[in-house]
């Protein structure tokens, strides 16, 4: 290991990244508060500065990615479709199946500019988090309980609300609602064969209301469906953590473009196209299990200076007060001062882990591991027979 690497693993290093990433996160935060009395005057300027002060925070993560771990991201697409990237709306739907793969979808973003707009259908738990969850409120972010009776009517009005979005963005869609897990893929294999759908070897089955209200709530808007499929060279399991090691990993990602006008507009028929769409998905994992790489040719974009100069900026900021603080602190002597900054210190840590862990798989929700959480009693009321629904309930317990 060299020295550079060396140091790149040190817990110290990695706490001073965390130190710069919230510190300017809060400080962005707090900038996007002020912009409300903008929203109340001129909507879309408020919209193009959150855009900005959003690209200020996410790039920090990408530059992690791109700069610090230097990342490779290889992207596999037809030539025809490439130009249109960052230039159209678009809907983006990913399969859920590592902890980095929103960061992934992040450095694309970057690549074709539309990192600072880019938006996801989110689980509410995701908006307490702070500086990422705080600072989704202000780019209009969409969140679900993934109850569906809550959800239909606030998701389809916050979609309603992108439709004179000022700039160019990726919604991204996690079909499968859930990162994917052995047990996760079980029981979710178990639904599908109660209900004759084919069995998936690498997705979890897709959950296909989501997609068809965001499909339906913004055409008009998005012009194309981004079919995306992830993975990493070499069975690599990337975390968080080895990215802020300098860990080098390989991501390859295939995307084709899909005319939004393509999407059958009745639910049942959306439906049914998305599970083909999950079927094909899962031939591609199989292909590139198979050969180590995905079909047709690859068209990557080249990472660009700007997340990385960002950074600097923020890092060359916080520095120097973090380390006037510390001289300060060991030159009065003060035995309680210098215990209660210990004790700061030492929540400051367990703060950074906790946000840290929110993108491990391992510390994930058990939503999609449970038999209750998937039926719910108004939807298993209207929309199943009982012996189905006894079906699933038993395959789904069992
Ligand atoms: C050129 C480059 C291109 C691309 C680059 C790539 C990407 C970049 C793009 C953008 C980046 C932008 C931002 C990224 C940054 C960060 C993102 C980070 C994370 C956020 C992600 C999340 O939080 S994921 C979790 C939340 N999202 C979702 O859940 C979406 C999917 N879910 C749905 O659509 C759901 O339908 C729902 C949430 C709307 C409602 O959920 P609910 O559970 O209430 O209802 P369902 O109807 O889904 O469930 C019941 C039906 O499902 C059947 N069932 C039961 N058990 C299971 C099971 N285990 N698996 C599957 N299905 C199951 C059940 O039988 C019911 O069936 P019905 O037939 O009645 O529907
Ligand atoms: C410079 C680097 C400093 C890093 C500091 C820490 C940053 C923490 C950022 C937290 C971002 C959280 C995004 C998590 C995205 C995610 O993947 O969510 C999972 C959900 O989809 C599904 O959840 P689940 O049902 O639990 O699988």
């Amino acid at each position: 290991m060299g020295l550079v690497q060396l140091l790149k693993s040190q817990v110290l290093c990695h706490l001073i990244m965390c130190y710069v990433f919230v510190v300017s996160g809060l400080i962005i935060n707090l900038l996007q508060f002020c912009t409300l009395p903008v929203w109340l005057i001129n909507k879309q300027l408020a919209r193009r500065i959150n855009i900005r002060l959003a690209y200020c925070i996410s790039s920090q993560m990408v530059a992690t990615l791109e700069w610090w771990s230097e990342t490779e991201c290889t992207l596999y697409t037809d030539p025809e479709s490439f130009p249109l990237y960052g230039n159209e709306n678009a809907i983006v739907v990913l399969n859920h199946s590592y902890d980095i793969d929103f960061l992934c979808g992040w450095t694309f973003c970057e690549r074709f500019g539309v990192l600072g707009s880019s938006k996801v259908l989110a689980k509410k738990e995701l908006s307490y988090v702070p500086v990422i969850g705080w600072m989704w409120y202000f780019l209009e972010i969409v969140f679900c309980k993934r109850k569906w009776e809550e959800d239909r009517t606030t998701v389809a009005q916050s979609l309603q609300n992108l439709h004179d979005y000022p700039e160019n963005f990726w919604f991204l869609l996690y079909c499968e609602g859930t990162r994917f897990t052995r047990k996760k893929h079980q029981i979710s294999m178990k639904v599908a064969e109660s209900k004759g759908l084919p069995k998936l070897k690498y997705h979890l089955l897709p959950r296909t209301k989501g997609f068809w209200v965001t499909v339906q709530n913004l055409r008009g808007k998005a012009v194309a469906v981004y079919d995306a499929t992830l993975n990493f060279r070499n069975n690599e399991t990337p975390t968080l953590l080895g990215v802020m090691s300098g860990k080098k990993y390989h991501a390859d990602l295939y995307v084709r473009r899909i005319p939004l006008d393509l999407i059958p507009e009745d639910e049942a028929e959306c439906a049914a196209w998305l599970h083909k769409l999950y079927q094909e998905k899962d031939g591609f994992q199989e292909q590139y299990a198979q050969t180590g790489r995905f079909p047709g040719p690859v068209k990557s974009p080249p990472r660009r200076p700007w997340c990385l100069i960002n950074w600097l900026f923020w890092v060359c900021l916080l520095l120097y007060p973090l380390g006037l603080l510390l001289v300060q602190l060991i030159s009065s002597g003060s035995a309680l001062t210098i215990a209660v900054a210990v004790a700061l210190f030492s929540a400051a840590s367990l703060g950074f882990r906790w946000m840290i862990g929110q993108t491990e798989i391992s510390r994930g929700s058990s939503y999609g591991s449970k038999a209750q959480s998937q039926i719910s009693p108004v939807r298993d009321k209207n929309d199943q027979d009982p012996s189905l629904r006894l079906q699933i309930l038993i395959c789904t317990v069992g």
